[in-house]
């Protein structure tokens, strides 16, 4: 067949092992080996319509327990680490009370090695405090949870470190010696209960890191392990490469392996001859997997894969032929509690249908399949209040990093809510002439991405002319009739990252906001229309009508906060059930 002959050719080529239609790239292990999730958001239920990502939490606690005790020679260790970010985007998380006290409790039953904090638990002063008390502080994680450059405000209003500054230890098999620190990407959007300081003023300037290098230089340990929250790709701003010019300049010799977050890709970067950088994803679609051999050589070997979160995955990497074989009695035992807490909280209770695909990502975002279109076109202009005015123009805004993933064909469940667009964020407006709320969009959407509003894959995607967005290398497109989308990722160690064959997906390049329109055929510039957008983007819109009063020299007053009013009504979650429901009728 064919198509079979061109399958066969790409699977060879690709590494991909073809023992009877077997389509997976192996793992190679070192002597020490690394497992690694972040930007989870809530997603520990499994991707119920997407089978690439089938497995739970559940599964994922058997996987790991299961690679221990088959996978690892006796002079081998696994090192298992989070990176962070662990609700707003599922019900799970999400649509308990108080948010993600039920999540927090699955994710907490894997035994991870080293674990820290991403922005989403930094947004809500509850939620910190509870990730600080619950996590961080725990008996099983407080020796394990590090945060180098954040620190917690107590009841006393003290700040305290938001876990350990640094964490030393000895690994059991190999004895490697490991130093790991852990940051947060430069997050100023926090709230009262924390203090974040940017990663690179904290080495340089803090007592403790001093110390720290003294008491374990270079020749005391065998390599540092950095983790945390923070882009392995970062083409604006560079973070995590400024802050491994430092770390190089303290640790000059030995390996330094870094583990990120955010910009929910996956990624794999070589930082330097000694020093690279993995990412794993996002929403438990990926399990990243690191191992390092001939570590303490000039010539260190790195080998990365990204395994699809899935059981036939998870199965196949445990050497397992047999899924029944695919079991331990705490794996179970979670995916049961999964499933309690997913009924108690009716996450799959079903409001409508979806008549088809909607993508945030991999469409552009004027296609007629993209969720940004069915938002600004069909969804925004049904808010509607005690203000709303059909004389009177209006613009709707929001940022497109509200938007979550994509809405699938089929049932439209109160699950899908959370996952499409979490945030209970409340409308403001201002009452401003056409002139500056027309230039709003296009300020916002300039040559920067706003780190606190755009899609948060974009910090780490090189923009074309087109509006598709590049991968690093050129690597092949597939398109087989039997495969499904899914990841084709190239990394700085090229395309053969991916543990599974799926047909390649383009990302479009997203802009920071998108926005409906409304009566405006006969407004003139100096028409007052009502600007309506999130609480979330307050800062962002004042600051962009200023800047655009003062660069255009009108003769309008500055605005502020002062001028900034509720205007009510449903939150995108809401009008996206309301019609849904609608249409499903
Ligand atoms: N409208 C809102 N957008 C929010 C809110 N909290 C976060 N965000 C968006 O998420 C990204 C960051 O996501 P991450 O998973 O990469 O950390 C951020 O850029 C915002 O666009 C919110 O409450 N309301
Ligand atoms: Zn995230
Ligand atoms: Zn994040």
């Amino acid at each position: 067949w064919p198509i079979q002959g061109v399958f066969d050719s790409i699977t060879k080529h690709a590494g991909f092992n073809d023992g009877g239609g077997d389509t997976f790239r192996n793992l190679n292990l070192g002597s020490v080996n690394f497992i690694h999730t972040t930007d989870t958001h809530g997603w520990l239920g499994s991707h119920l319509t997407q089978k690439n990502y089938d497995a739970d939490w559940g599964d994922f606690i058997t996987f790991i327990d299961l690679f221990k005790s088959k996978r690892l020679l006796e002079d081998q260790d696994l090192i298992v680490i989070d990176t962070g970010d662990k609700e707003d985007g599922n019900g799970l998380s999400d649509a308990s009370f108080p948010r993600a006290i039920n999540s927090s409790r699955i994710f907490n039953e894997l035994d991870y090695d080293l674990l820290t904090l991403g922005n989403h638990e930094l947004y809500n002063g509850a939620i910190t405090t509870q990730e600080y008390k619950y996590t961080a502080m725990s008996n099983k994680f407080k020796d394990k949870y590090v945060s180098s450059n954040v620190e917690y405000i107590n009841d006393s209003g003290e700040a305290v470190p938001f876990g350990k500054k640094f964490v030393y230890f000895e690994t059991q098999n190999s004895k490697t010696r490991i130093l790991s620190l852990s940051f947060l990407f430069d997050f100023n959007v926090s709230n009262e209960r924390v203090k974040v300081t940017p990663a690179l003023e904290e080495v340089k300037e803090s007592e403790w890191f001093k110390k720290m290098t003294e008491q374990y230089s270079e020749d005391s340990i065998d390599m540092l392990l950095v983790f945390g929250h923070i882009p392995m790709t970062d083409h604006q701003n560079k973070e995590i490469n400024k802050l491994h010019e430092f770390l190089r300049s303290k640790y000059p010799n030995i390996v330094i392996q870094y583990f990120g977050g955010h910009s929910h890709i996956r990624d794999f970067v070589q930082l330097d001859t000694k020093a690279t950088g993995l990412q794993s994803g996002r929403f438990a679609e990926t399990v990243g997997f690191l191992s390092i051999n001939d570590l303490k050589t000039e010539k260190p070997k790195f080998f990365r894969r990204y395994i699809d979160f899935s059981k036939a995955s998870f199965c196949h990497h445990l050497h397992l032929d047999d899924a029944e074989l695919f079991y331990t009695k705490k794996g179970k035992q979670i995916s049961a509690m999964i499933q309690d807490i997913a009924d108690e909280l009716e996450l799959t209770e079903v409001y409508g249908h979806v008549p088809q695909n909607y993508y945030f990502s991999t469409r552009p975002v004027n296609a007629n399949d993209s969720i940004y279109h069915l938002l600004t076109s069909t969804i925004l202009p049904r808010l509607n209040t005690t203000l709303s005015d059909a004389r009177v123009g209006r613009y709707i805004m929001i940022n497109s990093g509200s938007v979550r993933y994509d809405m699938f064909k089929g049932d439209f469940t109160k699950n899908t809510e959370y996952i499409v667009s979490p945030f209970d964020n409340n409308w403001e407006y201002i009452k401003i002439p056409n002139k500056i709320a027309s230039k709003i969009a296009a300020y916002l959407n300039g040559d920067n991405y706003i780190i606190t509003l755009g899609q948060p894959h974009m910090i780490s995607k090189s923009f074309v002319k087109t509006d598709s967005v590049n991968d690093k290398g050129n690597c092949p497109s597939i398109a087989l009739p039997f495969l499904t989308e899914g990841y084709t990722t190239s990394d700085d160690f090229g395309c053969d990252g991916d543990d599974r064959l799926h047909n390649s997906q383009r990302e479009y390049k997203i802009p920071n906001v998108v926005q409906s329109t409304e009566n405006l055929q006969f407004a003139q510039d100096d028409d007052i229309v009502h600007f309506v957008f999130y609480n979330f983007m307050q800062r962002n819109i004042i600051d962009a009508v200023n800047w655009i009063i003062q660069i255009n020299k009108y003769k309008d007053k500055i605005i502020s906060s002062d001028n900034v009013k509720k205007y009510g009504g449903s939150s995108v979650k809401l009008l996206l059930r309301e019609y849904i429901q609608e249409i499903s009728m």
